[in-house]
């Protein structure tokens, strides 16, 4: 798919298209789609990161929240968004022996007690040990700190969700 192509995307196409470079907020999508025409992706991933870089702190910790916990509760019962059960399998977190699992369960529990929201890390910039790593590290932060850390997390995913984007439709 070519910028033009993008460009000329009806708003429920690109809603549909583009929904979730962002796990579970359409929203983005759809407050961008009216900034169109893009002269390429770059251009079209910096609307998007202007839009969340201009939430407020609670927009922004809603963001996080939409997240699913890594190796959580959705995972085990299915319910994970097809992008993220994939992000997920390429970090090694769908095959986690049991004792993994429960410790990084329980450091999920701890981060999420400490900032009110889930711990978010672009998993497919990572493996299951920096995972973990980054986690414990993370849980040290101060919360504004932490806040403008996942955030950035958050753009890392949305960028690697629009390049397979379009690279797949690329093919199509
Ligand atoms: N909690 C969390 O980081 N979740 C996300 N990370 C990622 O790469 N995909 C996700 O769903």
């Amino acid at each position: 798919m070519d910028i033009g192509t993008v460009n000329s995307l009806s708003y429920e196409d690109f809603v549909d298209v583009f929904g979730n470079i962002v796990e579970k907020c359409p929203l983005v999508a759809a407050a961008v789609w009216s900034q169109r025409p893009f002269s390429n992706l770059a251009q079209m991933e910096t609307a998007v990161n202007d839009f969340i870089d201009s939430l407020t702190v609670s927009g922004k910790e809603g963001v996080l929240r939409c997240h699913p916990c890594l190796a959580g509760r959705e995972l085990h019962s299915g319910s994970l968004t097809a992008d993220s059960r994939e992000e997920q399998r390429q970090a090694g977190l769908t095959s986690l022996d049991p004792a993994e699992a429960e410790h990084l369960q329980r450091l999920n529990v701890q981060y999420k007690q400490r900032f009110g929201f889930p711990f978010v890390i672009c998993a497919r910039l990572n493996d299951r040990a920096t995972i973990e790593h980054r986690l414990v590290e993370r849980l040290a932060n101060e919360p504004t700190q932490e806040l403008r850390l996942a955030i950035e997390e958050v753009k890392k995913i949305c960028r690697l969700r629009l390049q397979s984007l379009v690279a797949w439709a690329n093919k199509l």
